[in-house]
């Protein structure tokens, strides 16, 4: 991981195609996934092309003030091994923003026979956990969050229940991930159904079924929508983790503002994570669409959004309600920040967005100090700005550390110029 950032950086424009190889790191949504399933494993787990960034290595020392022994023997890889059961940590578990780790651990903590609390940063406390407790509630699991976000206090018995769950996803699917993951563990098959038909990013629910029936887990996707797992427990694996898609976004970022050709070492066709998606869309640029949903690529919405500024065309993004509740208030920060660059540049209509583009923003100084909001997504698309623009700084860039270390040097590596600043 880098050494300590300075408080800003200023980007200079590059005024030529940036080019070159860059590989993206390892999957943050599969790393998280990978780790918690190798942990309720019986057994030694390989797992290869690995993140390590803040939210990954929230969620291995949870794991490991949970007994499991998670080793690293290189800058990619965890060797995780365990009982197969996870057992109550002395402390409450700090999981930070890391809204994988905080939903996931929430339902895999209650098979253990013992108290758990989960809890995070003031972010992640502002971020709803509600509709995950009452399905636990359900299945009979004492589970309480006072004030519908963490922290939750989870009394097991060492029991998960069985039986039929409904759960409301409308808000996040990483409620329903967190369910079905700590499903094999039931007293009996667990069918878990969708309250009403949204569920955000459903490619997200597929990774999670991709991963679980790696490590052995038995799961039928039934007709009306529903999934039944059966109590089989999991199997220690060795695990490849693919490039992060997400941050693969910054990259063909990059390519469209500047005309360059990135080599992600990978075939977009090769992800299956579902901001991949936002390849073909932003492959479009400068004539991206006037409308783009957002829903299926949820963390690609601020890239897209940035790089629409520039279009020759206004965008309005749909679909994009959930983005009110991730590491900040998307929408809003969004239009914030693209207003900072030029008055007037965004607007928010009740949960659209709209991206008032405009061409002839490159080339020109606006000199703009972005506000981060602790969210590295704001940080990482603004930057994209400032390949365009001069005079954008971007406050706190460290806290690109939750899912991409090492972004600002992957800049500079390509050739761009940041100047520290404060
Ligand atoms: O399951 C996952 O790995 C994720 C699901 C999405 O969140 P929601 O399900 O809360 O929309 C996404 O925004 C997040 O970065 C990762
Ligand atoms: C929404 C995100 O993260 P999480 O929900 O895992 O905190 C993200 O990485 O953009």
């Amino acid at each position: 991981m880098p050494n300590a950032l300075p408080p800003a950086y200023t980007i200079t424009p590059p005024n030529r195609p940036l080019s070159g190889r860059v590989s993206p790191p390892g999957s943050k949504s599969i790393t998280n996934r990978a780790l918690l399933l190798a942990a309720l494993a019986e057994g030694t787990s390989r797992l290869t092309g690995a993140l390590k960034s803040k939210d990954t290595v929230l969620m291995a020392r949870a794991l490991r003030n949970m007994g499991v022994t998670v080793e690293e023997p290189d800058a990619t890889s965890f060797l995780v091994t365990s009982t197969g059961r996870l057992a109550a940590p002395s402390a409450p578990l700090f999981l930070g923003n890391a809204g994988t780790a905080t939903r996931f651990l929430t339902a895999a903590v209650a098979t253990i026979d013992g108290t758990v609390i989960v809890d995070g940063d003031e972010d992640m406390r502002l971020r709803p956990i509600r509709p995950l407790v009452d399905a636990l509630n359900a299945l009979g699991i004492d589970a309480q969050s006072p004030t519908g976000c963490p922290p939750v206090t989870i009394v097991g018995t060492g029991r998960f229940g069985s039986g039929r769950v409904e759960i409301d996803a409308s808000l996040s699917s990483q409620y329903v991930s967190a369910l079905l993951m700590a499903a094999p563990f039931g007293d009996g098959p667990i069918e878990v159904a969708l309250k009403g038909k949204d569920i955000g990013a459903r490619g997200y629910v597929d990774l999670t079924l991709a991963a679980m029936r790696a490590f052995g887990a038995q799961i039928e996707s039934r007709d009306d929508g529903s999934w039944l797992v059966q109590p089989t427990g999991y199997k220690a694996t060795d695990f490849h983790i693919e490039p992060d898609a997400s941050a693969a976004t910054y990259l063909w970022g990059i390519e469209a503002l500047t005309g360059g050709t990135i080599d992600l070492g990978v075939p977009t066709d090769a992800f299956t994570q579902p901001d991949a998606a936002a390849q073909a869309v932003i492959a479009q640029f400068p004539d991206m669409p006037a409308v783009i949903d957002g829903s299926q690529m949820q963390d690609a919405v601020p890239t897209i959004a940035v790089v629409a500024a520039f279009n020759n065309r206004p965008v309005r993004f749909v679909g994009i309600t959930n983005l009110r509740v991730k590491e900040t208030d998307r929408i809003r920060a969004v239009a914030n920040e693209l207003n900072r660059i030029r008055p007037g540049l965004a607007v928010e209509e009740g949960d659209d967005l709209i991206v008032h583009s405009d061409p002839a923003l490159s080339g020109q100084v606006l000199p703009a100090r972005i506000e981060t909001y602790h969210d590295h997504r704001i940080a990482m698309s603004f930057a994209l700005a400032g390949l365009r623009v001069g005079g954008v700084t971007i406050l706190d860039p460290a806290c690109t550390g939750k899912t991409y270390p090492d972004y600002w040097d992957m800049l500079k590596a390509l050739g761009v110029e940041l100047t520290p600043a404060t």
